[in-house]
């Protein structure tokens, strides 16, 4: 919209004059926030000198400690006092360059005039504490601006809702301090300062949304009711970028009782971890903390059983067709991810309150010194009513009582014997003084035992006695023993007699068994196959990562559940990756947070995928629908509008997936007679790509297998800038890369280049998703190559859709 010149001087001068404001806050703070540092430190530097403890009397003591009480309050004070105003200082000096980003002017019903609402990264205020010139985008107020175009608005206080006239909504690019464009907006014009933003190249780091927060994101953003907000969402409908400013917002929001590392976010990988890192902090806010499920998954499992993790998984899936026991491997993943064996899992608890309980002997040298058949039998004895748990805690309290009556016994064991022939002379000499010292300790014995002696003209005991020896000897004994027994009581704290691996392996004995063991749960065509593997996983100390989450499951049915009660707010991005069985658990481990998930089904690559959106969605029962809100975002903002037409025609249900008007030219196929002619033409590619301006530019592979290849084969034609991205990388940089399609999930790129989209690639059902995860990494130029034919879902696109080329 053109803009009169009256309203840009106005605008210019307003701005002048905020940051002149601004200027002359952080020149009053500056001082303060020096001196006020000074002073903490100075203080806790002369913390313990000035406190001397004295303790000789009690008042001394009262003394001593009300000082330091006293120095720790001031202290305490001020560094409260001090992080305040550096928090203002930093927030003051965060809108500096570019005070506000949008404005709105709102007459309240009732009221004569409209009020001018600028809104910013942050609030500020005048000095009279009274009126905003910068309203926080989280205030109430400023969700005006993202929920409405002019005309009739309303938004919510804590006191209620508030009707009115939105008489004009204007968005400004400020750099710098200087006003770059401005756009006034009403219905029939969109989103102007979006349509700038989108155009702009792919970043290393993600970067957050707040000055085009779209209605429906703000939705997300800022729900408050329910205990599991469930965002379904297509491929850049903003799903990441919503659930990060939503972080921002409940930071500011219940500012006084949430702090960020109460809040964790679960991603799909490292490096999508290191992407995302920076928002926060460009807004002003803290980081939450971030971990992937198989962090968690390594930390308690410990080092006894080794996980295999999620890409070791996909990448069997995908490259291992044809392979003996595949089929078996692809039913066992989908069914242990199900709620038919969570289910199974559940009846198997009772199942082993009854019997079959398997128990670790616990052993000394060899020797049993508690055997299984013991515990097991102690272990039925309890009460049957008892729950498991329960029960294994008084078989816990049992077997610390037995290991207190047998270490004493042990100690006449012929071992131990062996050992105290064995002893060196530092060890005696150790034991002697010890025996000397236990006499001075008790040094009222001693003065009795020296009275005594002169009275009775009789030396007492000492070293060359009998008796000292004996006691010599008890006490090395009784050493002796306890070193040998305290990992044995650390043990059994830790719940080692527990033979969790047998308990977990005895359910892949044989069909009839597990029917048994379960109640009669559903059983997969090939489980006799699936318990072979499973098994012979076990015999190597190795758990699939299918039987991970379930295994811990079992062992938290027995040993009772790990909480986690400081969190509040958990969010699980990526959610399509997860299944039924690890939200169980995630809902268990934080009893006390709500949940965000966000994610694609048409993006699920992964086996055990849930569904997000279904009626009958397992994450919808996860709490219930009456605490479950679910969003869709339909509309995708990170491709083209010719990109976004044409990967939306690959998923079936795609229809509804609407871009956001921006154009680009069609996807190009590219047809080449051989692979090394695909090289050739993806690095001239490439070249032109750079040429455009473009520098974040991927090469796609299906697999990791593959993008090793198709990189040592990119760099012997020449690419040797080209970076290999693999599980293992943590950092995302921009540049021209080859990386594997799950592992490319979340992020984005300027151009994507599939290497390889012939039906041997793509042609399987469960391939779709792969290819359209791919196609939509892609804001600005999408590639498709193939030697041969094409892949079927690629062959069944309309042809007006994409260019076509061939060398
Ligand atoms: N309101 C918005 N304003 C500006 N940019 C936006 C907005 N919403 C989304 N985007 C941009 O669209 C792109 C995709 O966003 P994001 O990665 O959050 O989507 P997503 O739904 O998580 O995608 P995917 O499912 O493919 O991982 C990003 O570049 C993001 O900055």
């Amino acid at each position: 919209m053109e803009m009169q010149t009256k309203d840009w001087r106005q605008e210019q001068e307003r701005l002048a004059g905020v940051r002149n404001k601004l200027q002359a806050r952080i020149t009053e703070l500056e001082p303060e926030v020096a001196g006020l540092h000074d002073q903490a430190t100075d203080i806790r530097k002369r913390f313990w000198e000035e406190v001397t403890i004295n303790t000789s009397t009690y008042e001394d003591f009262e003394e001593s400690f009300y000082t330091i009480n006293q120095q720790s309050a001031i202290l305490a004070e001020r560094e409260r006092g001090h992080k305040l105003l550096t928090q203002q200082w930093k927030n003051m000096n965060r809108l500096l360059p570019s005070p506000y980003f949008g404005r709105i002017d709102f007459k309240e019903d009732g009221q004569n005039h409209s009020e001018q609402i600028y809104i910013g990264v942050s609030s500020f205020i005048e000095e009279d504490g009274l009126s905003f010139l910068i309203y926080d985008w989280r205030t109430p107020i400023a969700s005006l601006y993202y929920d409405y175009s002019p005309g009739l608005a309303s938004y919510v206080t804590p006191a209620g809702r508030i009707e009115g006239e939105m008489e004009l909504k204007r968005q400004y690019q400020i750099q710098n301090g200087h006003i770059r464009n401005m756009f006034d907006a009403n219905e029939t014009i969109g989103d102007e300062l979006l349509q700038q933003v989108l155009g702009k190249g792919a970043d290393s780091q993600m970067k957050s949304i707040v000055a085009t927060i779209q209605k429906e994101q703000n939705a997300i953003i800022r729900n408050d009711k329910s205990h599991m907000l469930i965002v379904q969402g297509a491929a850049g409908s903003g799903k990441t970028s919503a659930a990060l400013q939503r972080v921002a917002y409940l930071l500011y929001k219940h500012r006084q009782s949430i702090r960020a590392d109460q809040i964790v976010l679960y991603s799909p990988n490292p490096m999508f971890t290191s992407y995302i890192s920076t928002v926060l902090p460009e807004l002003g806010e803290e980081n939450m903390q971030q971990t992937t499920f198989q962090e968690y998954l390594d930390y308690w499992l410990g080092s006894s059983l080794r996980s295999e993790d999620p890409f070791d998984q996909i990448e069997y899936v995908l490259t291992a067709q044809g392979a003996p026991g595949y089929e078996a491997r692809l039913q066992g993943i989908a069914y242990k991810a199900s709620e038919y064996f969570l289910q199974a899992l559940q009846n198997y608890g009772m199942w082993l309150g009854r019997e079959g309980m398997c128990f670790n002997s616990i052993r000394i040298r060899d020797r049993n010194l508690i055997t299984a058949e013991r515990m097991r039998a102690e272990f039925y004895r309890y009460d049957r009513s008892l729950p498991l748990l329960n029960r294994v805690d008084l078989l816990q309290d049992w077997l610390l009582n037995e290991l207190a009556s047998l270490e004493r016994l042990e100690r006449d064991a012929p071992w131990v014997q062996d050992e105290l022939n064995y002893l060196d002379t530092e060890q005696y000499a150790e034991v002697f003084s010890m025996l000397h010292k236990d006499r001075e300790v008790f040094d009222i014995a001693e003065q009795f035992a020296t009275v005594r002696e002169k009275m009775n003209h009789k030396r007492r005991e000492d070293e060359g006695d009998f008796d000292f020896s004996r006691r010599e000897e008890d006490l090395l004994r009784s050493r002796i023993v306890k070193e040998s027994f305290i990992p044995l009581r650390k043990g059994v704290k830790k719940y080692s007699f527990i033979d969790v691996k047998g308990i977990y392996g005895q359910l892949f004995e044989s069909e009839a068994a597990y029917r048994e063991k379960t109640n009669g749960a559903y059983i997969p065509p090939l489980w006799t196959e699936i318990c072979r593997q499973t098994k012979e996983m076990l015999l190597r100390n190795e758990l699939f990562y299918e039987d991970a989450t379930p295994y811990l499951y079992v062992k938290e049915l027995i040993e009772g559940v790990r909480t986690n009660t400081e969190i509040r707010y958990v969010f699980v991005d990526e959610g399509q990756d997860y299944s039924s069985f690890q939200y169980e658990y995630l809902k268990k481990l934080f009893p006390r947070a709500r949940m965000t998930v966000l994610g694609d089904f048409g993006q699920a690559i992964f086996m055990q995928s849930t569904s997000l959106a279904a009626s009958d969605s397992p994450l919808v029962r996860l709490f219930g629908e009456a605490e479950t809100t679910l969003v869709r975002l339909v509309r995708s903002y990170r491709s083209t509008r010719e990109i976004v037409e044409f990967t939306k025609r690959m998923l079936p249900g795609g229809e509804e997936i609407a871009p956001f008007e921006r154009e680009g030219p069609k996807p190009l196929l590219t047809t080449l007679v051989g692979g090394e002619m695909r090289d050739a033409q993806i690095l001239a590619d490439i070249e032109a790509l750079i040429a455009e301006g473009f520098d974040s530019i991927a090469v796609i592979t299906k697999t990791a297998a593959e993008s090793r290849e198709a990189h040592q084969s990119l760099r012997i034609h020449g690419a040797e800038a080209t970076r290999l991205i693999t599980k293992e990388t943590q950092d995302f940089e921009k540049g021209v890369m080859v990386i594997p399609v799950y592992l490319a999930k979340g992020v984005e790129f300027d151009a994507v280049l599939v290497y390889d989209a012939s039906p041997e690639a793509y042609g399987r059902e469960n391939e779709r998703k792969l290819l359209y995860t791919a196609c939509t990494r892609a804001m600005h130029r999408l590639h498709l190559y193939a030697t041969g034919d094409w892949s079927p879902f690629v062959q069944a696109l309309p042809a007006h859709l994409y260019e076509k080329a061939s060398y």
